[in-house]
């Protein structure tokens, strides 16, 4: 069995990935941990999430559990993923990042750690938004420049980061398509008098409200009719069985940095 590492093990991801590695057939939950602080330390993570005893208990920081796993999966806060990703490439352990937020610049430091480990990253862990940010590139190479591209994504009140990791894989996805760089055409905030829309703008709005899980348009406005493509997730345990999936294939590959394209076999579609 593959032993799996939970970092944030008692946050609304962990809990759903504890569930979805207990379901996989070569996944076995072997350690949990939290930072310094958390007011779950200490406690068996059996008992917190079903009621009942697994003898795993929440240790405090990945330093004291990573000798106890194949691989760790990640849904925490950037900065501690980052600090996770040094320390699993520095034991050779694989990892699985769902964690979003992560900066071009972490991301660079990322490629370069992937030297020492196998790492599959990716900010939506869904089969179907990995197959929406796949038609988001075709449709707008299909549709070209006559279409507005705009993109809407709501969340949970709870949510730190806006907007979310896959609204903007969505917009990169896009603007590939119809060949532009997206942070050059990427508008983040329309107030006040903003002027007219700049045809090659890719605008992107958030919304956060109540317990939202998430939700991603991505719409092609053009003259008389508009074509919009949306996900909306009915619970975390897509995200959570996709992280599950990625650590059972991640284990098994050369370091490297991956992603969920790589883990679905879509790279090609
Ligand atoms: N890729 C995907 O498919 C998905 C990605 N996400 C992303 O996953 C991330 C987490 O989301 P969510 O589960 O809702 O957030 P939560 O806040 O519910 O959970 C985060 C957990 O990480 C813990 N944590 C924070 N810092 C550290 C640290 N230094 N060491 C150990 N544990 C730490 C938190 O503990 P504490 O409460 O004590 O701070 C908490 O338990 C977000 O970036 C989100 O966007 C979410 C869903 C799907
Ligand atoms: O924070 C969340 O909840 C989610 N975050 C991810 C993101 O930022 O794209 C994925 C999912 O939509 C849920």
């Amino acid at each position: 069995m593959i032993k799996v590492i939970i970092a944030g093990a008692t946050g609304r991801m962990g809990r759903r990935v504890a569930h979805m590695v207990g379901e996989h057939p070569r996944l076995e939950y072997a350690a949990a941990f939290e930072a310094t602080g958390n007011l779950h330390i200490g406690r068996d993570v059996g008992e917190l999430l079903t009621g009942t005893r697994s003898g795993i208990v929440i240790r405090k920081g990945l330093e004291a559990v990573i000798d106890q796993g194949d691989v760790l999966i990640d849904f925490t806060f950037h900065k501690a993923t980052m600090e996770f990703a040094r320390l699993a490439a520095r034991h050779g352990k694989a990892m699985v990042i769902g964690t979003t937020g992560l900066s071009p610049e972490n991301l660079a430091e990322l490629k370069e750690l992937s030297r020492s480990f196998p790492c599959v990253q990716s900010p939506n862990m869904s089969i179907c938004v990995n197959v929406l940010f796949k038609l988001a590139k075709k449709t707008a190479a299909v549709l070209g420049d006559d279409y507005d591209i705009e993109i809407i994504e709501a969340h949970h009140n709870r949510k730190k980061d806006a907007p979310s990791g896959t609204a903007l894989k969505l917009g990169e996805m896009a603007a590939a398509g119809v060949n532009r760089n997206f942070s050059d055409v990427a508008v983040f905030e329309r107030n006040g008098i903003v002027g007219e829309r700049k045809p090659h703008e890719i605008g992107i709005q958030s919304i956060r409200a109540a317990d939202i899980v998430g939700e991603h348009t991505i719409l092609f406005a053009g003259p008389g009719e508009r074509l919009e493509i949306s996900h909306r997730a009915h619970s975390r345990d897509h995200f959570a069985k996709g992280a599950a999936t990625a650590a059972a294939w991640v284990v098994e590959q050369e370091c490297g940095l991956y992603s969920m394209f790589d883990v679905l076999g879509l790279q090609d579609f």
